[in-house]
């Protein structure tokens, strides 16, 4: 799969494009079935399926204000979605003031230029886009008719009873309702991050535990979970807490994913960390001792390994 970072480097594809156009944060089954269009499109007709996204979300630079502290799939975990969908390419706008300052038909105009062979564009029926929400499924239908592509719009996605959308999803992950995000994004959902070195103190609890900085991505409840780790391409059940550790933390200690993967004992700082929450097995505590943290954690490793 290609990807580029400007829809300009779209004129180096010399075939007919099938496209996708929106944020897509997390890759939901929303999103799924806009992609879908553009690559049965070009499975039917011949030429290429491409996704094309922004970075950062727009929300970032049009009100910030509003906009999540945290997403559910940084870049290049969602490069790795959309290469599991069998999108031939993927580009990666990048959205800045510039770039947000045209109108709707600027921006398809310029896309339509750059993109010469543009077939296709895929959208939600709902979606609108461009300076001032001025571009819509309507509007966009028009000027495909002009610059020589087809409009596929799909139908809004519902799970119980209501849309699908990359906000939704967020709340029920902080809800820790991860069946629910499950449900929406088709696939568990897992968050990539880190490892970093910590106090190396675990080790002497006898527990020892790979420190995750996430990616930016929406984390669930602060507590202990069971979880399945992905580490150098492998899967492995592991027990993970996540908060500040107040029992051996200052207060406003950074919030660390802590994982102790089981059967596992190789220095992994630096590298990249999978993880999926199987399980919410209690709160995170402040103990009065470290004996007292240390039985607690003999108890949450007994639990987790008893239900694998
Ligand atoms: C399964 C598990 C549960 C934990 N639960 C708590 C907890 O409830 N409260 C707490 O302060 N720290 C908790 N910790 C974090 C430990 O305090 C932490 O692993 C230890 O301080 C080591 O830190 P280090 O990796 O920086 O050396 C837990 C760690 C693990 C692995
Ligand atoms: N539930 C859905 N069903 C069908 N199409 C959808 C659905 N959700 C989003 N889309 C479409 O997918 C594309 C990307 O959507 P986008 O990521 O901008 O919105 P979203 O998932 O609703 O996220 P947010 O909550 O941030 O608005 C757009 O074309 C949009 O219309």
């Amino acid at each position: 799969m290609r990807v580029f970072q400007d829809i300009r480097e779209l004129s180096e594809l010399d075939a007919p494009l099938h496209l996708a156009l929106g944020v897509f944060d997390g890759v939901h089954v929303g999103h799924q079935e806009v992609i879908g269009l553009a690559v049965n499109g070009a499975k039917r007709k011949g030429g290429l399926s491409g996704v094309l996204t922004f970075e950062p979300h727009p929300i970032r630079v049009l009100a910030p204000e509003r906009a999540p502290r945290r997403i559910l799939a940084s870049i290049d975990h969602k490069i790795e979605l959309l290469k599991d969908i069998g999108v031939d390419f993927v580009c990666v706008q990048k959205f800045d003031k510039d770039f947000a300052a045209r109108n709707a038909e600027e921006f398809i105009a310029d896309l339509a230029y750059y993109a010469d062979e543009l077939k296709r564009v895929a959208v939600g029926e709902d979606w609108v886009f461009g300076r001032g929400r001025s571009g819509n499924i309507h509007k966009l239908r028009e000027w495909g008719g002009e610059l020589g592509f087809v409009v596929d719009a799909a139908a809004p996605v519902m799970v119980d009873g209501e849309r699908v959308s990359s906000t939704r999803i967020r709340q029920a992950i902080r809800d820790g309702n991860l069946q629910a995000a499950h449900d929406m994004l088709g696939r568990q959902y897992t968050v990539v991050g880190t490892v970093i070195e910590g106090r190396k103190l675990a080790r002497s609890l006898g527990f020892p535990t790979a420190n995750v900085v996430a990616h930016n991505e929406q984390l669930p409840p602060d507590g202990v979970w069971a979880l399945k780790v992905e580490v150098a391409g492998k899967s492995y059940q592991a027990i993970g807490n996540l908060g500040r550790r107040p029992t051996v933390e200052m207060e406003g200690a950074r919030r660390l994913l802590e994982v102790h993967v089981f059967g596992f004992d190789e220095d992994v700082y630096g590298q990249v960390i999978e993880a999926e929450f199987l399980d919410y097995i209690r709160p995170e505590k402040k103990f009065d001792s470290i004996e007292a943290l240390k039985a607690q954690i003999e108890d949450d490793v007994n639990k987790v390994k008893s239900t694998i």
